[in-house]
């Protein structure tokens, strides 16, 4: 049985009349990387503050770690660690002494403070004046925080908004070594595709306040079936082959569009061009890239 890290039930919230988020069953598994994907506005920083009690659900339910969040908030939010807006520092203060900021607050020790120094790669920043840390030091300043507390659970929202590639990849390495290295769940927002398919196993997306798709990322990629494109003389005529054999095919560009076709069929195909006398040229497949796939999911009106 999947143990759920974090399991909602019909969790909506409205602002006045606009319905931010939808009815939604999250479900994110232990020890995973779960990418909540969307475009902006799609309902993620809502959700993200109702898991971390910020805000209220409208209506709904959470549960964290198999217990309520409305009547277990304090112990659960002990567990879990977050980063949902760029967190503010004293900049004339060094890492080290901004973390000891929080550190007195939840009574965690100095050398718990290295060790997440360590962690998010900034010891040898440790003594620096903050205000000279890149943007991408002080998102990892961030994530060190949040690990102050030796949580469960992270839960991070857009955590590379505004960071230069150097800085992404960082950040991406440090979550990617989260579950494995440090037993810690992440659930991590993004309106970038290509982020959360170079670290998340566990994908759901969010578009207008509805979740259209949860699963392991593998079974998005699963999603839609390759097509087969088919160049020949005469497309006209092997058109009208095809259709009478009945296949589902199309013509796009003087190439023929096969869909819902299985493996074992592409050699049929030819065959029958062949013995019509009819010259192929190429065969190919076109497997949808997860773009195609989460672009036919979230329509057209959602950008990446
Ligand atoms: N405090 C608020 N008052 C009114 N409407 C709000 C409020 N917060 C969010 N919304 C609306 O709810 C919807 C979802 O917003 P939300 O910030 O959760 O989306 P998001 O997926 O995090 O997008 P982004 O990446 O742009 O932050 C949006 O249409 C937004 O305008």
């Amino acid at each position: 049985m999947t143990n759920w890290v974090i399991q909602t039930s019909g969790l909506t919230r409205t602002y006045k009349t606009q319905i931010a988020v939808n009815l939604l069953n999250l479900r994110v598994p232990e020890g995973t990387i779960y990418g909540f994907l969307g475009p902006n506005g799609a309902g993620k920083t809502t959700t993200i503050r109702m898991l971390l009690g910020l805000i209220r659900p409208t209506s709904g339910d959470i549960e964290i770690f198999r217990k309520s969040l409305a009547q277990n908030r304090m112990s659960i939010l002990k567990k879990v660690g977050s980063l949902v807006e760029s967190p503010s520092y004293y900049g004339h203060l060094s890492g080290f002494e901004n973390l000891a900021v929080f550190a007195r607050l939840l009574d965690v020790s100095d050398q718990r403070i290295r060790e997440v120094l360590e962690i998010v790669r900034l010891t040898p920043a440790a003594n620096k004046a903050v205000k000279g840390y890149s943007l991408g030091m002080k998102q990892r300043l961030g994530i060190a925080s949040a690990l102050l507390a030796s949580p469960k659970l992270l839960i991070l929202d857009e955590p590379t908004n505004g960071l230069d590639p150097a800085g992404i990849h960082e950040i991406r390495q440090l979550i990617i070594d989260m579950p494995r290295q440090h037993g810690i769940s992440v659930l991590v927002s993004s309106h970038l595709l290509s982020e959360i398919e170079q670290m998340a196993t566990w994908v759901g997306i969010i578009n207008q306040g509805k979740l259209l798709f949860q699963d392991h990322i593998q079974a998005l990629r699963q999603e839609s079936q390759a097509e087969l494109l088919i160049d020949v003389d005469r497309p006209q005529d092997a058109l009208a082959i095809l259709q009478r054999e009945g296949f589902e095919v199309t013509m796009v560009d003087k190439s023929l569009v096969l869909k819902n076709i299985e493996y074992p069929e592409y050699a049929q195909v030819n065959k029958k061009l062949v013995l019509a006398d009819i010259p192929v040229f190429r065969i190919r497949e076109h497997a949808p890239s997860l773009e195609d796939i989460f672009l036919r999911l979230v329509g057209t009106g959602g950008s990446l």
